[in-house]
């Protein structure tokens, strides 16, 4: 199946830049979108309850902050960029009774949408603009004259103009400057949910941690098994980024190459395919997002003893030992580029 994909030649930012747009959260797609929104000749609010921590990195950087109430009030387009588990709460006491007819309400994961936990009033528009990369790098990437990939999707038309000022919005991040596909919220939101369960983040964490702990536990020292499993990945998935796999191939060792060929398939092998399918299964049936609610109203008791482990993981220490000798290595992170 063919998808249609935008360019900046595609997308209208006029039509952004004719909306008052209201960023609710500023974490790490929302400062992305606000500043660079603003850039791009937006008119942007911020909406954060009192006492947030995030109010003083968003008026740091001269950015106009109200409740998101306040700011909902004032919006005609209501982008919601805080955490998916608080996006029904925020939703229910401070956007829907600021909602009217020609507004529209945005969302750059389709979560609270495909879940049904929240459910628009007919009148206003429901659309996503959501980047296929970590907020951060969304804003370093537009500072940069570069983009990040944006899907986005139109669940409600109701003033017929969605989809144009979701691309509009897309061109105002540096989307459009990648490439935004138009997708539906269900398939951003179950794709979403498995790279970053089975590939992204699970599942690349799994094998750099598994890598350096079967090196290590063998007697090798931890510092050659960081380089090995950690820090050379990111030089393998440049060439893979720049160029496919292919690239990755071409720049390696053909003793490398037959090690890949013949032995990556034993480390990825057919019972790893079927657990990704049972993951995908259980974000198709909704039931990884009853879990994942239900461990967030209970406290997040698993999210922080997990949390905690992967943080004391002795490839941590060692990791930060060896940045420390490579000061083009550590970035540090901020919300104000
Ligand atoms: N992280 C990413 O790169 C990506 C995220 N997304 C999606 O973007 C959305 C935001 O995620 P992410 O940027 O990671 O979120 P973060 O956790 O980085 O930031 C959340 C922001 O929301 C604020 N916040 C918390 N509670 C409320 C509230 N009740 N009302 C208003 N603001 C609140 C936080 O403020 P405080 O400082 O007070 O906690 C913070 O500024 C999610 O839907 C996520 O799935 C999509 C693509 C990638
Ligand atoms: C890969 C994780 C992500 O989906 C993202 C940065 O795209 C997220 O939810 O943060
Ligand atoms: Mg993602
Ligand atoms: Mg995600």
């Amino acid at each position: 199946m063919s998808v249609e994909v935008y360019y900046d030649d595609d997308a209208d930012l006029g039509l952004i830049q004719a909306k008052k747009v209201a960023v609710i959260g500023y974490g790490s797609q929302g400062h992305a979108h606000a500043l660079s929104l603003r850039d791009s000749g937006v008119d942007v609010v911020i909406g954060l309850p009192e006492g947030s921590k995030s109010r003083a990195k968003a008026e740091e950087q001269g950015l106009r902050v109200l409740t998101p109430a306040e700011a909902s009030a004032e919006a005609d387009v209501i982008m919601v960029l805080a955490p998916d588990t608080a996006q029904r709460k925020i939703y229910a006491e401070s956007i829907a009774p600021n909602l009217s007819a020609g507004k529209a309400l945005f969302f750059g994961h389709g979560f609270n949408i495909r879940y049904g936990l929240i459910k628009p009033p007919a009148e206003v528009d429901v659309a996503m603009v959501a980047p296929k990369g970590p907020g951060h790098l969304v804003r370093r990437q537009y500072t940069d004259g570069k983009g990040v990939p944006c899907l986005v999707a139109v669940e409600q038309d109701a003033t017929g103009d969605a989809f144009a000022l979701a691309l509009s919005y897309a061109k105002g991040i540096g989307g459009t400057r990648a490439g935004a596909i138009r997708t539906t919220f269900t398939e951003e939101t179950e794709t979403d949910l498995f790279g970053e369960q089975a590939v992204l983040c699970g599942g690349a964490a799994a094998l750099v941690q598994t890598g350096f702990e079967v090196l290590t536990e063998a007697g090798y020292a931890p510092e050659v098994a960081y380089f090995e499993c950690l820090h050379e990945l990111k030089l393998i998935v440049d060439l893979m980024y720049e160029g496919g796999i292919a690239r990755m191939r071409y720049s390696v060792s053909d003793t490398a190459e037959y090690g890949d060929l013949s032995r990556g398939p034993r480390v990825i092998d057919s019972r790893v395919k079927e657990e990704m399918r049972k993951i995908l299964g259980e974000i198709q049936s909704g039931e990884f997002a009853r879990e994942w609610v239900a461990e967030d109203e209970a406290g997040r008791p698993n999210y922080n003893k997990w949390r905690a482990e992967g943080a004391a993981h002795p490839i941590e220490e060692t990791g930060r030992k060896l940045r420390g000798m490579m000061s083009w290595v550590d970035r540090p992170i901020t919300e104000t580029a």
